[in-house]
């Protein structure tokens, strides 16, 4: 049996990382894994025992130790049938990259990162208007955004230039209207 398939989807904050995943399953037939949702989802069992440190960096906009956020992407995966994965803000930083180095890197083959170029005041500004429409998360607000912003410059950029030397780069101005985004993005999937 072949390796699963990923692609990692990069951006900043309100890139438009999860509405264009949403696309894409639905004319590719990839599964999403979006590791901000998986932390979301583990913060919120009772019986968690990560539930307040993912709390705690969600609200600062800082990154998961990435032992926690491997282990629920690699479990997600497992659980499912599926051979073809888009792994939504991951890896974030560093430890991430080294993280799944370590453990799931050799398992799968990793086809490209798909990067969602977006500048800083429009990713703020789609935050901000998703929280205002009421998102209900804890980091839609101008205080947490200025956090994962600064998270995003320092420590995911620096994984986007990684991968660009390797040239596994395919980038997308995301700051455009979804269906612009979304045609580009087409161009990328409709070979492979
Ligand atoms: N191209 C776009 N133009 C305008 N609004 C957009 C665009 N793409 C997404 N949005 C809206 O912006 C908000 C953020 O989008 P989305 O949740 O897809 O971003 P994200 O990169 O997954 O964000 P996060 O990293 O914060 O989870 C949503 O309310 C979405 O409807
Ligand atoms: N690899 C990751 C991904 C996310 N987080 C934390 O979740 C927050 C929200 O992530 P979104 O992708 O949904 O925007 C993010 O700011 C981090 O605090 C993480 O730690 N590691």
């Amino acid at each position: 049996m072949s390796k699963p398939q990923v692609v990692f989807v990069l951006g900043g904050p309100g890139a438009g990382k999860g509405t264009q995943c949403s696309n894409i399953v639905s004319k590719f037939g990839f599964v999403h894994l979006s590791a901000g949702d998986l932390l979301r989802a583990e913060r919120s069992k009772s019986d968690s025992r990560y539930g307040e440190l993912i709390d705690t960096h969600i609200k600062n906009g800082t990154i998961v130790p990435v032992e926690i956020t491997c282990k629920l992407i690699q479990n997600a995966m497992e659980a499912s049938a599926a051979n073809r994965f888009l792994i939504d803000g991951f890896p974030r930083n560093r430890d991430n990259m080294i993280g799944w180095n370590t453990t799931i890197g050799d398992q799968v083959d990793l086809l490209f990162v798909l990067f969602l170029d977006c500048p800083e005041n429009v990713c703020i500004e789609r935050c901000m208007k998703r929280g205002a429409a009421g998102s209900g998360r804890a980091d839609d607000n101008l205080e947490s955004l200025k956090k994962r912003i600064v998270t995003f410059v320092n420590d995911s950029m620096p994984i986007i230039e990684y991968f660009k030397e390797k040239n596994l780069v395919k980038r997308v101005e995301a700051g455009k209207n979804v269906e612009d985004v979304w045609s580009d993005i087409i161009e990328l999937f409709k070979n492979i």
